[in-house]
């Protein structure tokens, strides 16, 4: 799925070789500031590197549009953006970025995900109005509907206490499986990342070392 060589990003990253598999969930721990986020967001050519390859299904992520590849690698990131509108505006607006079809999608399909994610908003609140853990479940919510082949998550669930968080992210990674997704998610907890995921990384050993990442 990716495949990174000898990628660097001043003096952050150094990244030998990484490979993250298809339909699988990886965690990526490590200390604050090593440089967590900046690996995500290298992925989905949000921020660029000064050397390397990064490939995405064989294909060179420098050579691809941003757009389309961000429409397939998705990111959730630790403060997630709430736009000006409703709850229902901000449930649609990550599949009209992806230029889909808003026009199937019936209300009662959007209040079965709100329910999903225990968020017991009418569609026609304003999502401003909402807390912080309400709108990192409505994000969450957002991005299911999106129905990408690959997430990023950054720390999803920092806004939430231990009990909702638990609840949120079992319900995603039950999507997750089902759909046979493809999640690369940063987090500082490593009870979530034994948890949830298929592999953990530590961004230390990858780090200026050559390590190549794959799964048994
Ligand atoms: N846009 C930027 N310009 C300059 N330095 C940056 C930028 N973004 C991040 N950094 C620096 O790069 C380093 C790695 O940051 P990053 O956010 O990737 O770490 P992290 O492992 O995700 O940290 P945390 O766990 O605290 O969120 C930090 O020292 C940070 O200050």
């Amino acid at each position: 799925m990716f495949q990174l060589k000898d990628v660097k990003v001043d003096p952050i990253l150094n990244i030998k070789a990484l490979h993250f598999e298809q339909r699988r969930i990886t965690s990526i721990i490590g200390k604050s500031g090593s440089g967590k986020s900046t690996l995500l967001k290298l992925l989905n050519h949000l921020i660029s590197y000064d050397n390397g390859i990064i490939q995405y299904n064989g294909q060179d992520i420098s050579t691809m549009d941003p757009i389309q590849l961000r429409r397939e690698v998705v990111m959730l990131s630790q403060t997630p953006s709430i736009y000006d509108g409703t709850v229902k505006d901000n449930l649609l607006i990550g599949l009209k970025f992806s230029e889909k079809d808003t026009d199937s999608i019936h209300d009662q399909q959007l209040h079965d995900l709100l329910e999903k994610f225990d968020l017991h908003k009418k569609l026609d609140e304003n999502a401003d109005d909402l807390s912080g853990g309400e709108k990192q479940r409505l994000a969450f919510a957002r991005i299911i509907l999106m129905d990408p082949p690959v997430y990023l998550l950054d720390e999803p669930t920092s806004a939430l206490d231990d009990e909702t968080a638990d609840e949120v992210m079992e319900r995603f990674f039950q999507f997750i499986k089902s759909n046979q997704k493809t999640v690369i998610m940063v987090t500082h907890s490593l009870k979530v990342a034994e948890k949830f995921s298929d592999k953990i990384v530590d961004i230390t050993n990858i780090n200026d070392k050559e390590m190549s990442v794959t799964h048994g």
